[in-house]
């Protein structure tokens, strides 16, 4: 008899995470934990912790107290794995204006360690997928805002990340590149790519997350599986957390 498969560690995992900003908890003993070909819807109302709770899964803040594992390992052991296996887009996809669009991706490559023939095939690949290669020698400073959001998500996919770490990447994009996007994602989890995804939109939520967690002032307070049907339920319980959260503030 075959002896059973190790259960592989999930992609991220977040224990007890704390994180404060200009002295005020942002972030408050946040656990939580995603597997490959999971889609994580993170919802919040403004201030909730959202970016925050980001930028210190992508290795851009570290967490006051609690610890972050990437693939099982301890991410503050090794921040070279944010590199490897994360691919971030943050809030407003910052760009160099002064480099074309293949640059961008070229430098994205190179700081992960693809170089030559590989890099080429990367980078036009990801120029096809998100509909850039006839942009591709224009100037990131002249590009539209969706134009510049899809640069942002290309240069999180170059390296094939097994997870990804997405900021609202529906932002500024037009209707038809919103679909695009959605079958993009749901593409990427089929091929078990982990994403966890930051939006004010439940729309987007409910189109293509199979999970969703609702932050309340840096405090975790839902997370559960989700259907595409659940838009109503979805927008009850949000709005529960939301409203009963400033009623208790007031
Ligand atoms: N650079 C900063 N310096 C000081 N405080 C900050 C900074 N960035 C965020 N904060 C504070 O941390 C808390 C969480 O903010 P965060 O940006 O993570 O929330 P968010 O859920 O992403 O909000 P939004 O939906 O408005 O983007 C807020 O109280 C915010 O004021």
């Amino acid at each position: 008899m075959n002896a059973p498969k190790p259960a592989l560690p999930p992609v991220l995992q977040l224990e007890q995470v704390v994180r404060h900003r200009a002295g005020r908890p942002a972030v408050r003993d946040l656990s939580l934990d995603l597997q490959g070909g999971q889609v994580l819807g993170l919802l919040g109302v403004n201030g909730a912790g959202k970016s925050t709770t980001l930028s210190m899964i992508a290795g851009a803040l570290r967490p006051d107290s609690g610890a972050i594992y990437l693939q099982g390992e301890d991410f503050s052991e090794h921040p070279e794995l944010a590199r490897r296996v994360i691919g971030w887009l943050p809030e407003g996809a910052p760009l160099w204006p002064e480099l074309t669009v293949r640059e961008h991706l070229e430098a994205h490559g190179r700081l992960r360690g693809i170089q030559g023939a590989h890099l080429i095939e990367a980078r036009d690949a990801v120029l096809e997928r998100l509909e850039l290669t006839d942009l591709s020698r224009r100037l990131a400073g002249v590009l539209s805002q969706g134009q510049r959001q899809r640069l942002g998500l290309a240069c999180a996919l170059l390296h094939r990340p097994a997870l990804l770490v997405l900021d609202e990447p529906a932002n500024a994009l037009d209707p038809v590149q919103v679909v695009a996007l959605r079958k993009l994602l749901r593409e990427l989890a089929a091929d078990g790519t982990a994403v966890i995804l930051s939006t004010h939109q439940l729309a987007e939520v409910t189109a293509v997350c199979d999970r969703v967690a609702i932050l309340h002032e840096g405090t975790l307070r839902h997370d559960a599986p989700l259907h595409a049907d659940h838009h109503d339920a979805l927008e009850k319980t949000f709005f529960d957390i939301a409203v009963a959260g400033r009623a208790q503030a007031a």
